[in-house]
């Protein structure tokens, strides 16, 4: 997934690009000329698509704006996912609509996810072009953002290899003796818990791709660069907050052309980026060559690659380098989104968390932490899992898709190029679906497959998350480990009561749940020794 940003700071970003942009154009009478081709772009775009819909069908229903910036000034700020949801109230589940010269297409039913994302993917699994991200900046290497084609599918297949349900299994030993090292870091640190989550997760990664052991210091120098390419994309991510993203040409004017500061930055950005791919990369070839690597993806990966002198050596060795990058991008943060969702749930639903601690005691018992291959005997687990992923969206819009084709559905014309959001956030809190959505409540999942499963939080088609089998199965040695051994607690106020915790999670790409604390207690003195004898 992707770094955390919100519509509130892209909002502030795009005034303040507004007006930059105004003195700029004062300053710099060339911006003049780019707004001339942004004009004639909107313009010729319009004509186009008259020509390819000459039945003049209508778009979808949508609100439809002022000419030229369309509905930009309508887009919702805060929590759109839940403002996108009402507007399916004027609009249906169908929402299109122009915003500066781009068509918007958000798909919030359950009908038209699988109709569009799913039976016409062909033509639904493109990206929207991000030059400032993926050529300024050098983000390319993120598959989550190839467009759909043969480069992409050698990515995908390649990552599959080694994060298929079929093969997961092996990392469980090093997803295993983390967890017993968090275990015992929540049991010292408990209030740490936010810390020891999202450590234990970027931990796992870096093992299971490099090899590469990270500290808890933070100052640990795998993690600045990761932090620092992070907060170079942050703003990049978003689609259309540069210039250069609406007037792609403008990539090429030099970086000592005046007004061209958005290329003084990528270059700056693009060397913490080459940081990010090369350098974890290049220290898993050395340990090869010198007979000291430990087993890793990326040393399979390299270990793999054809001779020296094939001629495809070169394009498969940015392959292997651009997996190694994108598992952590795209894994370590959104799982530890979802599993502090968990503790927070289950902070609020104790009932919820006897019924599964009296499955692990009734099934595993209290001399060992549960493991995967116990799960076929503690379905509540499960059912804590599933309803985490529903309550909770880590990435509410996914990543937004891009048609490849005209298309043409129910009566309505939808054209090629159109950026195609979908709303699981709407779909996994529709009342007509789920009870109480809000709720976090297990038992919905309990013994009952007749519940839809939250399969779009990891998003649609072809290209659905490729790293949800290794990320539920971390979640579920995690929050069956975590519940053998711990009881999470509401926080409590002066007067020693429970206090009321609340989801409220963060605007953005991908969404956290809002700061909340919890009390992580040991269950019993039995449980602490356990934790202590497991952490030594
Ligand atoms: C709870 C954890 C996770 C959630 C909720 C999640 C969710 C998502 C979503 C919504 C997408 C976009 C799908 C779309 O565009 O339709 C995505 C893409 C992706 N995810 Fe995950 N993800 C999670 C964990 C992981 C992990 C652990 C990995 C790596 C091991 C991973 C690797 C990827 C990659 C590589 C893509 C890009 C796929 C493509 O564009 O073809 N994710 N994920």
């Amino acid at each position: 997934m992707l770094p955390q940003i919100s519509l509130q700071e892209v909002s502030e970003v795009v005034g303040h690009g507004m007006n930059c942009l105004l003195s700029l154009t004062e300053s710099y009478p060339y911006l003049y000329y780019a707004g001339g081709v942004v004009f004639a772009a909107i313009v010729s775009q319009w004509l186009a698509e008259r020509r390819r819909n000459p039945r003049g069908l209508p778009y979808p229903p949508g609100p439809r704006g002022m000419p030229f910036i369309g509905a930009f000034y309508k887009i919702p700020e805060t929590k759109p996912w839940a403002a996108y949801k009402e507007w399916s109230k004027k609009y249906g589940d169908l929402i299109f609509y122009k915003a500066m010269g781009q068509n918007y297409l958000i798909v919030q039913g359950v009908k038209e996810v699988n109709d569009l994302f799913e039976q016409r993917s062909a033509i639904y699994s493109d990206r929207p072009p991000q030059p400032m991200a993926t050529d300024l900046l050098g983000w390319k290497f993120n598959l989550g953002w190839h467009p759909y084609g043969p480069w992409w599918r050698r990515h995908r297949k390649a990552f599959h290899e080694h994060f298929n349900p079929n093969v997961i299994e092996k990392y469980d030993p090093v997803q295993n003796q983390e967890i017993h090292r968090v275990l015992g870091k929540l049991l010292r640190e408990p209030a740490r818990f936010n810390d020891h989550i999202h450590n234990l997760l970027a931990t796992i990664i870096m093992k299971v791709m490099y090899g590469i052991t990270i500290s808890d210091d933070h100052n640990d120098p795998w993690m600045t660069t990761i932090f620092e390419s992070l907060q170079t994309i942050g703003k990049a991510g978003i689609p259309g907050l540069y210039l250069v993203d609406h007037i792609p040409i403008l990539k090429h004017i030099p970086s000592w052309f005046p007004g061209a500061g958005f290329k003084r930055e990528a270059e700056r950005g693009k060397k913490v980026t080459d940081r990010l791919v090369m350098k974890p990369y290049e220290a898993v070839k050395e340990s090869l060559r010198k007979g000291d690597a430990e087993p890793s993806v990326v040393a399979a990966l390299v270990s793999d690659l054809p001779a020296e002198n094939d001629p495809t050596r070169a394009e498969e060795e940015t392959i292997a380098a651009n997996i190694g990058a994108v598992v952590y991008i795209a894994g370590a943060d959104s799982t530890a989104s979802a599993m502090l969702a968990c503790l927070l749930g289950l902070a609020m639903n104790l009932d919820a968390q006897r019924k599964a601690q009296a499955e692990i005691d009734e099934y595993v018992g209290p001399t060992r932490l549960p493991g995967v291959s116990d799960r076929p005997s503690l379905p509540y687990v499960d059912a804590i899992i599933l309803e985490t992923l529903r309550w909770h969206q880590v990435a509410p819009f996914a990543i937004a898709h891009m048609t490849s084709e005209d298309d043409e559905y129910d009566g309505y014309f939808i054209p090629k190029g159109t950026t195609v959001i979908g709303n699981a956030w709407s779909i996994l809190h529709d009342e007509a679906l789920f009870e109480n959505p809000s709720d976090f409540n297990p038992d919905r999942y309990y013994n009952n497959p007749r519940t839809l499963k939250p399969d779009v939080t990891f998003g649609y088609g072809r290209r659905a998350c490729p790293g949800r089998f290794f990320s539920d199965r971390n979640m579920f040695a995690m929050i069956s480990a975590i519940l053998a051994v711990f009881d999470i607690l509401p926080p409590l106020d002066e007067d020693g009561k429970p206090m009321k915790l609340d989801l409220n999670p963060t605007d953005g790409i991908q969404s956290y749940p809002g700061p909340f604390s919890v009390r992580i207690i040991p269950r019993n003195e039995n449980a602490a020794q356990l934790v202590r004898d497991l952490d030594a």
